[in-house]
């Protein structure tokens, strides 16, 4: 078992990853000391409920004496809107949720985001448990951004709200598709060019292992990875600094995923591409040398992820999505670049000419 803490202002958290976390569920929440005279409401999705997983849960919850409703949502990024919160929210009262009860998220990043909003906003405000089962939900259970999007723009209804705790069940990724294997690959790839060159190294030298999931290499890598997101949420909370970093290939991507219309490509995919176009970027303003650019270029590609831009989203509407980033101030266009493998910075004013030279040259071939 490997435990992790996350410290902010609002609430001092443990990330306990293991195998076979969701048989114990119930004892866990009973640690953290839930409510068992409360409701609860498990959220989860189509995909994993077909699994099995919910009902491991609701086994274990039972057993230890809570009362939870379950509440499905479609799978997929088109679940995360205001309406199917309002559905989760009304799911909540109709439980009888009061204001000791808990949300459970058990999902993927789309399922947790949503399920945080939910709690964060039911009766101004809940506790809620993430149990992430995709590789990508490492990232997206920790550090408090709960979220749905408009039609135009990623994550733009959303706040801070903590968890209780992020029980990290490793035996859920036995069922996850290859695809979003390698999705969730993408902002771990993300946290070591950010912050930790051994770690992007380390990935490099274990693909293989990591995309067969063999326990050992998927444990190191959520350690690794949710210990950078854990110290950078926990000087940072809400993105008055160095946590945009954590925003590195965000800024495109989250302009391809609305604007290529949400699930054509996952989260991971577009961020790969948007990681590609920053990495150019750098290179482009002087600031990194192109060997290194390559090198995470060639790591997203090893990783079977997207890195060239779709011919069919033109420039100027990617550069209009971008101006409106939750990182731009005033319409200006903001990146988080790097200066070499391990070291990035916030840039704020790009010169809209050299972004399009870059997503023209970043272009999947004709
Ligand atoms: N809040 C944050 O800090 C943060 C960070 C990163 C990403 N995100 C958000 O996370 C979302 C992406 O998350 P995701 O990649 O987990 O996508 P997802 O939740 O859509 O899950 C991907 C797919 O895998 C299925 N699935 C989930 N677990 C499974 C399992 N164990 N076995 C079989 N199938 C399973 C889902 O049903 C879905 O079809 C995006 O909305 C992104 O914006 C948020
Ligand atoms: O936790 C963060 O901070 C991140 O930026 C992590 C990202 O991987 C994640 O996709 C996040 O939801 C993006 O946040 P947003 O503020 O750009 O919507
Ligand atoms: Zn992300």
């Amino acid at each position: 078992m490997i435990r992790e803490r996350v410290s902010t202002s609002t609430r001092a958290y443990d990330i306990v990853i293991g195998a076979d976390i969701l048989q114990t569920l119930g004892e866990l929440l009973r640690g953290c000391e839930v409510s068992v005279s409360s409701r609860h409401l498990l959220i989860t999705d189509e995909n994993v409920q077909a699994t099995g997983l919910a009902d491991i849960a609701l086994e274990a919850l039972t057993a230890s004496g809570y009362q939870t409703t379950v509440h499905t949502i479609p799978a997929g990024e088109a679940s995360k809107t205001l309406a199917h919160a309002e559905t989760a929210l009304r799911a909540a009262y109709q439980a009888g949720l009061d204001r000791r009860s808990v949300i459970l998220a058990l999902g993927g990043g789309v399922v947790g985001d949503l399920a945080g909003f939910v709690a964060a906003t039911y009766m101004r405000g809940i506790d809620f448990v993430q149990l992430p089962t995709t590789l990508l939900a490492h990232d997206s259970a920790v550090g408090g951004k709960v979220a749905v999007n408009l039609p135009e723009a990623k994550n733009v209804i959303g706040a801070f709200h903590q968890p209780l705790c992020v029980l990290y069940d490793t035996q859920t990724l036995r069922s996850l598709p290859l695809r979003e294997m390698r999705s969730g690959l993408a902002e771990a790839i993300k946290h070591g060019v950010i912050r930790d060159a051994a770690l992007f190294r380390w990935i490099g030298h274990s693909l293989d292992a990591l995309l067969e999931r063999d326990d050992a290499a998927l444990a190191e890598l959520l350690a690794r990875s949710c210990r950078i997101k854990a110290a950078i949420v926990s000087a940072d909370e809400r993105e008055t600094g160095e946590r945009a970093l954590l925003n590195f290939g965000h800024t495109l991507g989250h302009a391809v995923e609305s604007l290529a219309r949400y699930g054509t490509f996952t989260h991971g995919d577009a961020v790969a591409i948007g990681m590609a176009a920053a990495a150019d970027l750098s290179v482009a303003l002087g600031l990194m040398a192109r060997t290194d650019a390559d090198e995470i270029i060639a790591l997203l590609s090893r990783a079977g992820l997207p890195v060239r831009i779709p011919r069919d989203l033109p420039a100027g509407e990617l550069i209009a999505a971008m101006r409106q980033d939750k990182k731009a101030v005033g319409g200006s266009l903001t990146f988080v670049l790097c200066r070499e493998i391990g070291q990035a910075e916030v840039v704020r004013r790009v010169d809209e000419a050299v972004i399009c030279q870059v997503i023209e040259d970043r272009r999947e071939p004709s």
